[in-house]
């Protein structure tokens, strides 16, 4: 037999061994375990683990039933990692890239009708007046809110792709945004198209999942370059797999060469467009080792002092996706009604914006009662991603 061969079938073994050890760690609370790999993120790990040790009394050891939740499911993804780390040469495999690239495929009808409307959009935005390109930019902000849907941690890896067309739906899906804070965005963007020809506006976007709402992130990236309301997108990823279906930089190369490569002229042009625009720098991409790892974004400036400046530079961060929200607000017991510039506590970059379904039972910015009003009617209503919020907060 091939050596190599034998080598990967051995890799193959050691990881498969690693990853049924972590699945009774798991299910048997056993203590949360030290990171033994020597990645660049390793210390930082061990040292929250250290930090969660000084918050329990008597010399309590923190494990897996009796750890923040945050902390631990973000740490069973770092484990995962860290299984493949230590099964070289096949360390730097995705184990999640072929459940991400089955989802591509599966909405492939969602996304193309999305390509065809933002190439039909082109066609006509010239003559638009404000009030046509306000409601452009709001359909595809609720176009990229339901794309949230589309993550696969929460269907266990199985298939969770858009089947049909969003945009025919979005009337009535408007019922279930609890937090519709799409007209101050508005007024950012509007700032830009009504200045003079010198004005930058840069928009962040810090991804989440890749497939459908990917797709559905570069639809309104491009819109908003193309409709005059942003001059640079910046978009953040994650440096390796994370909560199996969250984008990384070779799920953000991959979908636009897809979509360039695809049969179909809409969705090509779109990848054309979008490959152009990476050139140009009118689109950057950054990855920074803080979005995987356990902290709440409130530590950011502390902890990753270098990307709370680059964030401060944007004129709009948009955090698309559930676990952003989860570690803007610390994923705490909040009152539905606590303001959300309030759960931020200290983390105000700049002005931010959560695109997010509801599949944590974390909740804030809601009018008075309809929390009360929404867990009397259908429990599940925190978790069951039929609810959305795009939620703005000011720089305080
Ligand atoms: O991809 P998203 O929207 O961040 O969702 C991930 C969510 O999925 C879950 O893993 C399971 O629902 C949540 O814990 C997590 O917040
Ligand atoms: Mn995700």
């Amino acid at each position: 037999m091939c050596v190599f061969f034998q080598e990967g079938i051995e890799a193959e073994k050691k990881a498969i061994s690693f990853f049924s050890k972590l699945r009774n760690e798991l299910q048997t609370d056993k203590p949360i375990l030290a990171l033994s790999d020597q990645q660049p993120d390793t210390q930082i790990w061990n040292q929250y683990l250290d930090y969660q040790k000084t918050l329990l009394s008597n010399g309590e050891e923190p494990s897996w039933f009796r750890s923040p939740w945050l902390y631990v499911e973000c740490y069973m993804y770092r484990r995962i990692q860290e299984g493949m780390c230590l099964s070289p040469p096949i360390s730097g495999f995705d184990v999640f890239e072929d459940v991400k690239k089955e989802s591509f495929f599966q909405s492939q009808p969602a996304m193309l009708s999305l390509c065809a409307h933002l190439q039909e959009l082109k066609g006509k935005m010239s003559g638009f007046s404000n009030t046509e390109v306000r409601e452009e930019i709001h359909k595809l902000l609720q176009v990229s809110l339901w794309g949230n849907k589309c993550d696969l941690s929460i269907s266990g890896g199985q298939d969770n792709s858009q089947k049909t067309s969003v945009l025919s739906s979005l009337e009535d899906f408007k019922a279930f945004i609890l937090v519709d804070d799409m007209d101050s965005l508005w007024n950012i963007l509007l700032r830009n198209r009504d200045g003079n020809n010198e004005s930058r506006t840069r928009v962040d976007i810090v991804l989440d999942n890749a497939g459908f709402e990917l797709v559905t992130d570069f639809i309104l990236a491009d819109a908003m370059l193309s409709l005059n309301l942003a001059t640079e997108v910046h978009f953040h990823g994650k440096v390796g797999p994370w909560y199996v279906s969250d984008t990384t930089k070779h799920d953000y190369d991959w979908t636009i060469q897809k979509c360039l490569a695809t049969n179909n002229k809409w969705m090509s042009k779109c990848g054309q467009t979008w490959k152009e625009n990476l050139k140009k720098g009118r689109w950057v991409y950054h990855q920074h080792l803080f979005w995987t790892l356990p902290h709440e974004y409130c530590t950011m400036a502390e902890v990753a002092p270098d990307l709370y400046t680059e964030l401060q530079k944007s004129d709009l961060v948009l955090f698309k996706g559930d676990l952003n929200y989860r570690k803007l607000t610390g994923d705490r017991k909040w009152d539905y009604t606590v303001p959300f510039s309030e759960a931020l506590r200290s983390f105000h970059p700049a002005p931010l914006c959560s695109i997010r379904t509801l599949k944590a039972d974390v909740q804030v910015g809601l009018q008075e009662g309809v929390g009360e009003r929404l867990s009397a009617a259908e429990t599940d209503w925190m978790i069951s991603g039929k609810y959305g919020v795009i939620q703005f907060s000011p720089v305080v």
